[in-house]
């Protein structure tokens, strides 16, 4: 961490100062500065490759950045992890689930590791699994490693909700997520931030992130080539046009691929 990171950040919820990840010769994560202002809906967008599951990752502590800092509500998430943790609710991308438990029996033990008391967890994790219309699993006995893909991103929703953190960090959420499931993740995720919680989320779908969102940032090619509110980097047009003409697309040539459908 070089030494103007030392200086606290301003209690944004998450601010990322120069930030930086290298893999070999490949920069996957470029100097990226990015603030997250408290209470906001925040939209990451991007490319594939553009780095922003490694930042996002580097953000909550989960992947150590070559150099640069992330905090969290000013916390410094790589030299006070512990305090900076319990503030965050995060989804990773590729979230690893004990497969041999239920969704209940995953919940609770996520809440008692996180040190909760035995009868807030049961009467959360409850809430979360009738809620997230996981519920006749649990009575089943589905074990995780039998949820289907959705399902899978549900369970992982409520381990990242179940400490009612301040911050949320979610790559991806909506992935996999079936129609009546993505309308109650977007009530629970709205409330959050009614109530003065800050949501990140990384997405692929620009209509999703235009209809949710009131920030975005533009990721490409490990840097960030747009932030602010939404209305500012999309300036005027629609978020999926502004992306094309920042980001650029290949042209499909009329030779190329001819012999798909020939
Ligand atoms: N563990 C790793 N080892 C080597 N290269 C990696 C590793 N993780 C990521 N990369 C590379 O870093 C770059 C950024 O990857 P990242 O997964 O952060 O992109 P992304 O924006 O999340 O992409 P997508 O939208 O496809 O999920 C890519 O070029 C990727 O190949």
């Amino acid at each position: 961490m070089t030494e103007n990171n030392s200086i606290p950040s301003g209690g944004a919820a998450l601010e990322l100062r120069a930030l930086r990840r290298e893999f070999g010769d490949k920069v996957a994560v470029d100097d990226i500065d990015l603030v997250v202002p408290t209470g906001s809906f925040y939209g990451v967008v991007g490319p594939n490759g553009a780095g922003k599951t490694t930042a996002l990752s580097m953000a909550v502590g989960l992947l150590r950045p070559s150099s640069g800092a992330a905090f969290v509500l000013g916390l410094d998430v790589w030299s006070d992890p512990v305090e900076a943790k319990r503030r965050l609710g995060v989804l990773p991308d590729g979230l690893a689930l004990p497969e041999r438990l239920t969704g209940g029996e995953l919940l609770t033990y996520w809440g008692r590791f996180r040190g909760m008391p035995a009868d807030v967890v049961a009467a959360r994790a409850a809430e979360l699994l009738r809620i997230l219309e996981l519920e006749e699993a649990e009575s089943l006995g589905t074990l995780v490693g039998e949820y289907s893909t959705g399902m899978r991103k549900k369970i992982g929703l409520a381990t990242a909700l179940l400490h009612s953190p301040r911050v949320l960090v979610l790559d991806e959420p909506y992935e996999a997520v079936d129609p009546v499931s993505a309308r109650v993740l977007t009530r629970i995720l709205r409330r959050f931030t009614e109530t003065g919680g800050s949501v990140i989320i990384s997405s692929h779908v620009m209509a999703l992130v235009e209809q949710l969102c009131d920030h975005v940032a533009i990721v490409a090619d490990g840097k960030v080539i747009a932030q602010g509110t939404l209305d500012e980097v999309r300036g005027g047009r629609s978020l999926d046009d502004r992306f094309v003409e920042l980001v650029g697309a290949p042209e499909v040539g009329e030779e190329e691929l001819a012999w798909i459908g020939g």
